[in-house]
Formats: C-alpha cells, structure tokens, sequence
C-alpha cells in the first residue's frame, strides 16, 4: 500500500508512446441524409466530406467543391485562434476569455470530432477555457450567452414526466452522465439553471482525457428554483422563477431523475457535481449503495488532495508513513473539506495498520466561524468527527482564528477549500513560516481563480521559497529571481473524475466503492517520480491527463474486479475481465478510449 514507484519506473512510463492505432474507430451508421447530416455536428465533417460520401449521403452541391483534409482544417482553426489571442492582447483577460470560449463553443456545435481533436491536442491551454476558470464566467453569464442547447433540462415542473421525458434524448446509448442543480457553481454560489456549464465542461474534460465517447455523454440540469435574487429578477434568466424546493419535494424530483435514468440506461455512470453541501452528501448517501454514481466534490476532490497531501510528505523527504504525524489545517467544512478530511483519516488507519486506533488527532477544521471544537454550539452531524476536544486543541478556544490556528499549530500544510479568495492573506502566510515542516505546503484549491485562498506569487512572497504550492484552477509558476522557479501545482478534481468514470464504466460495477475510489488515489499519489517531487511537483501536466486517465481507470477496474463487483461491459464479460493481467487490463482500457478522427459515415434507413 502507498508504495512509490521507483523514479525510474515512472519516467519510462512518462516517455512510452501513448498508442491511439487500436482507438481508430470503424464505419459510422448515420440514419440522417443531406442537409440533416451538415446540421448535425456528431457526424459533420463540413468541407472534409470525400466526394463517395457525398454522393452517398446527398450532400453533393451542399458544399463548395474543394475538399479540404482533416489536418487542413485543424491548421485553419488553430490559425484563426492564434490571431484572436494576438488580436486581444492587453484586452481585460474576462472578455478575452469569453471571446476564446466562443470560439471553441462554436467550433463545437458545428463539428465535434474537428473539437474534440483540437481540445486533445491543446488541452493545456484549451482546459483553462473550456474548464475552470473561465466556465465559471460561462455559467455566471450563460443566460445571455445562450445560443443553442446542450445537454437536457429536467425541472420542478416536469415531476411525473421524467421518466418519458429521458426519452426524448436522441442517442440510444449514454455511458456518462454529469447532473448538478446549480446550488453551489465552484466558489460563486447559488447559479440555477446557468450551472449547466459545469457539467458541460467536466464532459468535455471526460471526453478528452478519458476518451469518453461525445455520442455517449449527457449533461444534466436538474432546475428546482433558485435563491439568487439577482437571478430571479434578471429579465434574461432562463430557468425557473422560483424559490429552490426544498426537503421532501426537492428529493423527490432527484429521486424521479435517478429512476428514469438508470431504466433507460441501467450501465450508465452518474456523476454529481457542485450540489450544496447538505444535498450532496444526503444523495451520495442516498444512491451509492443503488447505483453506480459518486459525488466529485467529496470523493474526486478528496483523492487529489491526499495524492498531494502524500506528495507534501514526499517533498519533505520523509516516508509515507509519516503522514500520519503531519499537521494539517483545512480551511472549510463544506462537502469538499470533509470529503477530503474522511479520506485523510482512512488513509492514516490503514497506514496504522488493522490494529492502529484511527486518529484524527493531527487534523484541524476551520470553517466561516472559526476553528471547530466538541463546544460549537449547533455543531453540524458530518464536521463533528473531525472537531476538537477541548484536551486536543493546545489551547486555542472554540472559533479561534484561522490565523491564531496557524501561530499556535505551525502545520505541515495549509489547505483551503472554503470558496473565500485572499483568505490566506499575508498574516497567515508569514505565520507559515514558522511551520514545524522543513517543506510546509499550501493548497489553495478553491475556485474559480479570484476565489483562491491566496495567489502563488503570496504564497512564494510571504511563506517562503521552501513552500510546496498548490492551486485549484491553474496559475503560472513564479519566477522566484535568481533562475530559481516556484512550481505551481493544479490540485483540481480532474485529475481523478475521468479515471474513476471510466474504470467504473468498463468494469460494469454496479456500484463505485470506497476501494475502487482509494485505488484511484494511490495510484496519482504513486504517479510522479521522487525527482519530481524534490521538485516541487506534486501532479502531472495537464498535457498528459490522458495518460494518467488511463491509469487510474485501469486502477479502478482492478479494484471492481477485485470486489467481484465488475459485471463486464459491451462484449467483455466478468469472467475475461478477472483472468485479465494489469498489462492486459491496461490494453483493454486504452482500446476503448475514443479518439477523434472522422469515420466513414455509412447510411441506414
Ligand atoms: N480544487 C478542486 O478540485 C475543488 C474541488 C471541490 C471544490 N473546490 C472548491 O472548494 C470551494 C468549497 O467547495 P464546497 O463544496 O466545500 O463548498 P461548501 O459551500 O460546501 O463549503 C464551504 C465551507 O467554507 C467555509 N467558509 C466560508 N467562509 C469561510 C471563511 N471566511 N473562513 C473559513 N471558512 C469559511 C464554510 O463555513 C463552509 O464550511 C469552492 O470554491 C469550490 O470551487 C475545489
Ligand atoms: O470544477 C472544478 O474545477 C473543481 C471542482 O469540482 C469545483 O467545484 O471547484
Ligand atoms: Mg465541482
């Protein structure tokens, strides 16, 4: 358990061609002819159409003659993005955004195989645009920007309808499906209907770097009111002007969308995503044991953070185990802080070992009111495991500040996921200099970027060169002066989710346990070399998120079948899938990874 990989072994890895030759799809059945097939971005392939398919799908004259390749119409668009970029130079970095947003928006709705290639290829710098930060600005602006729709709508109005309505989906298959109801977009509260661009962009995201099939995902907007009154007033607002249900009536309506979904699709994965604390852990609750879902704000985000956090220890050039001694200060107690918190201490009872008391000892929560301790009056059910006794908080009272916490623990690490921007403010970050740790680490991992705890630069300014730094939307290194360079990491959920929806997927389970979520941890907690760790560098560029998908879902697989939970998928049953080695496993991932390249479109009444 917990074992790093030998840095060696983990180059090698890095350096191995990621083979995308047994992706290359076959013929494509398209039941659509004409113009139909140029409206339809699944199958258009604009003026790369060979003249056989245009004969054979009634596409000659609808488009200019000239036949332009694949690789010719990549040029021509990756051209005209590099001049909007030099076109908008100096321009505020909000409407230069959008402007890249749109671009690639389109792009989308007109072509998605010519997108999703693009966004492959360019995923370092596509990500930032498509993901967080910039979808944040999409959502809060997404009732204006709205064009044309994707994804499907089920609101309050639509109880009893559900489960006709799922079919109104055109595909037959779905594999994938992220659903929020809006209540809690990244750190920027209550967006309603205009959240729907959060699991828009985690589709993208499953798409590129977990080969998800486009024609297979679904995102969902589950629109039961909202409490922004600067919404409902809004004359552009596109979902419904009402209150947010609440208790009964509000699970109600998520319990109806579950059933329609899995009588549709019983296979399909089911992500939750950016659901108010309350509601996220109550469904997580409520279907992990039914269904094959998982709430990424606590589970994904909480494996990322332990692979940092077990990097941190790494950095300091001390043995795993020596987690268990860390001190670590978490900074909210919403569904990510705790999801973090709950993995933190599994990891340190199994570090213990089967007879190890669980502790938690080394681990304090602070949430808008100060540091949690058994006094909070009105203590909430899920922060209580982690609150301190009176005995255990070195004298700091109930409520203390964040920044008395820090003089008095001198922690190991800082880790803010409370939604607040600037919180790790300059006082906080001096007083990290006085951490116990050789190598203390900071995390800022709240989003979208002006909700981060503090900037890098900070970090680096008022903590200290020696710091391990952590973002969760992405920043630029920091030029520390000297040629000396402060390593910014990314510590965000997308380095796990497409792997653990993909592992899920194609091992067939019913179910997403803890141990298939714990094998997807280990495994990016195992991923970088120590040389890279010395480094500073706690995750792997987001250019290669594609292979480390494929790791972790490989991962999770073989813990399904380790469960004797894996069922099978598509013509792999659980029987091929339990005789299969980790190389095999492996294979099998990686051949059912889409890759997009345009198929012979083949017709079929
Ligand atoms: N990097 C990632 O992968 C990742 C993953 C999940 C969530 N997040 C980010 O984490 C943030 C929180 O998400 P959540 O779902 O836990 O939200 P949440 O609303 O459930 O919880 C927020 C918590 O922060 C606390 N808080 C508020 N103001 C505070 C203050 N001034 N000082 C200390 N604590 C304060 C609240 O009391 C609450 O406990 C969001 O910005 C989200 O974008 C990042
Ligand atoms: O969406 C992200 O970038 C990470 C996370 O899921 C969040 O809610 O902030
Ligand atoms: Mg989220």
């Amino acid at each position: 358990m917990w074992r790093v990989m030998r840095s060696a072994a983990a180059n090698l890895r890095r350096t191995r061609q990621f083979s995308v030759a047994a992706t290359i799809p076959g013929p494509c059945m398209v039941h659509k002819r004409g113009a139909d097939i140029l409206h339809d971005p699944w199958f258009n392939k604009d003026t790369a159409f060979p003249l056989t398919e245009r004969d054979r799908l009634g596409l000659r004259g609808l488009l200019p003659p000239r036949i332009v390749s694949f690789e010719q119409q990549y040029a021509r668009f990756m051209d005209s993005y590099r001049s909007l970029e030099r076109n908008t130079q100096g321009q505020p970095e909000g409407a230069v955004s959008l402007a890249k947003w749109r671009i690639l928006n389109r792009l989308h709705d007109r072509n998605e195989t010519l997108y999703y290639r693009v966004l492959i290829d360019n995923i370092k710098d596509f990500a930032p645009i498509i993901y967080t930060p910039t979808v944040g600005l999409v959502c809060q602006n997404y009732s204006g920007l709205f064009r044309r729709p994707r994804g499907m709508y089920f609101s309050a109005k639509d109880k009893g309808e559900m489960m006709s309505m799922i079919y109104n989906w055109p595909a037959e298959h779905v594999d994938m499906i992220v659903v929020t109801d809006g209540s809690r977009i990244l750190g920027l509260g209550d967006l309603g209907v205009q959240g729907i661009g959060i699991p828009i962009g985690k589709l993208d995201v499953y798409v590129a770097a977990a080969g998800m099939n486009p024609q297979r995902v679904l995102p969902v907007m589950l629109d039961v009111g909202t409490n922004n009154q600067k919404l409902l007033e809004d004359p552009l607002y596109l979902g419904l002007r009402q209150p947010r249900l609440e208790g009964e009536e509000y699970l109600s309506i998520v319990d109806e969308f579950v059933e329609a979904v899995h009588t549709r699709w019983p296979k399909a994965v089911v992500q939750f995503e950016d659901f108010q604390m309350k509601w996220a852990f109550e469904t997580l609750q409520r279907y992990r044991k039914r269904f094959c879902m998982f709430n990424d704000d606590i589970q994904g985000t909480a494996g990322v953070a332990l692979a940092g956090l077990l990097g941190a220890v790494r950095a300091q050039g001390r043995p795993l185990t020596d987690f268990m001694k860390q001190k670590i200060v978490v900074v909210g107690a919403g569904s990510a802080g705790l999801g973090v918190l709950t993995m933190a201490v599994q990891a340190v009872s199994r570090m213990a070992g089967a007879n190890g008391i669980p502790s938690n000892h080394q681990f304090y929560l602070i949430d808008k009111d100060g540091l949690i301790t058994k006094e909070r009056k009105n203590l909430d059910l899920s922060a209580a495991p982690f609150a301190k006794y009176p005995e255990e908080t070195k004298g700091l009272r109930e409520g203390a500040s964040l920044v008395e916490v820090v003089r008095k623990v001198k922690p190991d690490v800082l880790l803010g996921l409370s939604g607040v921007g600037g919180i790790f403010n300059e006082e906080v970050l001096k007083a990290m200099r006085e951490s116990d740790s050789p190598r203390p680490a900071i995390f800022a991992m709240s989003n979208p970027t002006l909700n981060a705890e503090c900037t890098p630069a900070d970090a680096f300014k008022y903590a200290g060169e020696n710091i391990v730094f952590a973002g969760g939307s992405p920043f630029e290194n920091v030029d520390l002066g000297n040629g000396k360079v402060g390593h910014v990491n990314q510590a965000n959920n997308m380095y796990l989710f497409p792997g653990i929806g993909l592992g899920a997927l194609l091992s067939g389970a019913r179910l997403i346990t803890d141990s298939m979520l714990q094998a997807a941890a280990e495994c990016l907690a195992t991923y970088m070399s120590d040389e890279e760790i010395s480094r500073g560098v706690l995750y792997p560029s987001i250019g290669s998120i594609r292979e480390i998908t494929a790791e972790v879902a490989t991962a999770v697989l073989q813990a399904a079948v380790a469960e004797d939970l894996a069922e099978g998928h598509g013509e792999v049953g659980r029987k091929e899938l339990r005789c299969m080695s980790k190389e095999e496993t492996a294979e099998y991932v990686k051949r059912n990874m889409w890759f997009p390249i345009y198929s012979p479109l083949v017709h079929e009444k």
